[in-house]
């Protein structure tokens, strides 16, 4: 594609060479250049993305997106713009032939369910036949294709290149979460989105957006790429994200349990491993049934409901849809016994532990066992308020360790107590989280539920000098096998 092309429409600062340069591949990484690319230079956070424009050079560079002075030979053109991470978005975008504007796109935005509600969709939309691609924490599908991935919202590029991909193997509707950071980041940015969601906003990635402020903020730039939004209106942020997506959005439209809302669930039934409720809207009412607990996953699946609803689909369909839909790591059984029974849960913030514990207490005819960590090298302040959770709500709370990354281990586990210690709950700490479960496994009583919560799906556990394979709902089956 030639440069001219893709910077079109890109507030462009100064050029210097030839904009009809011919680019065959776009990189925001020195070590992905290769002849006639166009490297986009990124101030990162660890790192200087225009440190590398040398290395680019030796690679065979044809072009460079830089926001700060840089000298080149001649023969390489330089674009200079006051974002990088913008125009990645934007060049990406163009690259792959706006790719969104080809199928239906949902994002889905909040701190907690959007893994949850983006598998509710595709069900859904499975139901009546269409290609669903999706693209999330778990992993990205196309299809009944599984891509893995490291980041719940990819980079622009990455971005436009999977939808790209879609494109080709010819979805209909994609179905997205989109984390705070990506907003933030602008790798979303160009996204054509039909449908906005916004689930919620509780404490997490303080680390990263400093203020609840900053972290509203972020969430609320989704809308301002969206013809229509849907607002879970009984969320602490509801009514104010109404307003946003009012100003920023076409049509606004909410959903709830507790306010008047346009999808609204009364008569809410909760068991054990599901629930039920009749939605009343002026689409049409009806009693659904979804096979995951808590009531909690009722706000989840009026997002999805919301969604279906306003793309055309029948709430036959939907009900069908939302049956079955199942979500790996997520208030998953592993095992059950006469005597116990074990659940790994994805809860790593303060809100989704407390939603969790409280659902399983609510069955509970025994103990209910918690154990969990929390993540190093993000936000240290919800360890002890986790902390605090668990004391309050657990007859035993076992602390260990989650995916520690750069942190020391024990250092994680001690927030942590900090805030267990406020509370009369009984608690032991037990660093390594394979000999944690271990322990919970060998004092199992009668009755007990014994949570695992934080890492969900998740298939590693990453420390300062190594990632191991640490697949929870293994490590339970072996750990039994040998108890
Ligand atoms: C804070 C954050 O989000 N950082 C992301 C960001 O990194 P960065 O820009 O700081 O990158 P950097 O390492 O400083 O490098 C700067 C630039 O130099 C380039 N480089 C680097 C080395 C080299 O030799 N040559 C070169 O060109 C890099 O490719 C990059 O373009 O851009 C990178 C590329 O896209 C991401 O991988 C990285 O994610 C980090 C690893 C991360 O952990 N992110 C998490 C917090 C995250 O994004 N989480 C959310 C979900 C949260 C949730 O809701 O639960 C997510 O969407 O996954
Ligand atoms: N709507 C909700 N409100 C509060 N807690 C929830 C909600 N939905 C799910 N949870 C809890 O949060 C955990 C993670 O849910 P889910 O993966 O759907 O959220 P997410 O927004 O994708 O989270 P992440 O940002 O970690 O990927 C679940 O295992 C459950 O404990
Ligand atoms: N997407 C989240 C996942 C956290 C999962 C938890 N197991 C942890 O490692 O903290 C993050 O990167 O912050
Ligand atoms: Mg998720």
């Amino acid at each position: 594609m030639i440069l001219k092309e893709l910077v079109e429409g890109l507030d462009i600062l100064e050029i210097c060479g030839d904009i009809n340069a011919n680019i065959t591949n776009i990189a925001y990484d020195s070590r992905k250049v290769r002849n006639d690319t166009l490297f986009v230079c990124i101030e990162g956070f660890k790192v200087d993305g225009h440190q590398f424009v040398a290395a680019a050079i030796e690679n065979g560079v044809k072009a460079l997106l830089v926001q700060k002075n840089v000298s080149v030979p001649e023969g390489i053109t330089v674009i200079r713009v006051a974002d990088t991470r913008l125009a990645l978005a934007h060049v990406s975008n163009a690259f792959f032939e706006n790719p969104s504007d080809k199928f239906t796109l949902f994002g889905i935005t909040g701190t907690k369910g959007k893994t949850t509600t983006t598998f509710m969709i595709k069900s859904i939309l499975e139901k009546v036949g269409q290609k669903v691609g999706l693209i999330g924490t778990v992993a990205n599908f196309i299809g009944n294709e599984t891509i893995p991935t490291e980041r719940t919202t990819p980079e622009s590029y990455d971005l436009q290149a999977l939808f790209g991909d879609m494109v080709e193997k010819n979805v209909n509707s994609v179905v997205m979460e989109v984390s705070s950071h990506a907003l933030e980041l602008h790798r979303v940015s160009c996204c054509n989105y039909d449908i906005g969601v916004f689930t919620n906003l509780t404490q997490d990635h303080l680390d990263f957006h400093e203020t609840f402020e900053n972290y509203f903020n972020a969430k609320m730039k989704l809308f301002k790429m969206c013809s229509k939004a849907l607002i879970n209106i009984d969320s602490d942020y509801g009514e104010r994200a109404w307003e946003a997506a009012s100003a920023a959005s076409g049509k606004v439209y909410t959903f709830g349990i507790h306010k008047e809302a346009d999808f609204k669930a009364v008569n809410i039934v909760t068991n054990p491993d599901s629930v039920e409720f009749d939605l009343v809207s002026m689409w049409g009412n009806g009693h659904l049934k979804v096979n995951i607990p808590g009531v909690f996953t009722v706000y989840n699946a009026l997002a999805a409901i919301g969604c279906c609803i306003l793309g055309g689909i029948s709430l036959d369909d939907i009900r069908e849809g939302l049956l079955n839909t199942r979500v790996p790591g997520r208030a998953e059984v592993v095992y059950t016994n006469d005597k116990f029974t074990v659940i790994i849960d994805y809860a790593h913030s303060p809100d989704s532990l407390e939603n969790i514990l409280k659902t399983i207490k609510d069955y509970s005819v025994g103990r209910v066992v918690c154990l969990f960590g929390c993540g190093g090298d993000r936000d240290r302040t919800k360890r002890p308020i986790m902390g605090e959770i668990s004391g309050r709500l657990a007859d035993l709370t076992i602390i260990t360790s989650d995916n520690p990354r750069t942190e020391e281990p024990e250092s994680i586990v001690r927030d942590i107590e900090e805030g267990i210690k406020r509370t009369d709950g009984a608690y032991i700490t037990i660093v390594d989280r394979r000999e944690a479960i271990k322990y919970s496994l060998e004092n199992a009583q009668k009755g007990d539920i014994i949570l695992l919560a934080g890492k969900g799906h998740e298939t590693y556990q990453i420390f300062k000098d190594k990632t191991i394979h640490f697949d929870e709902r293994e490590v339970v089956l072996e750990l039994l096998d040998l108890c």
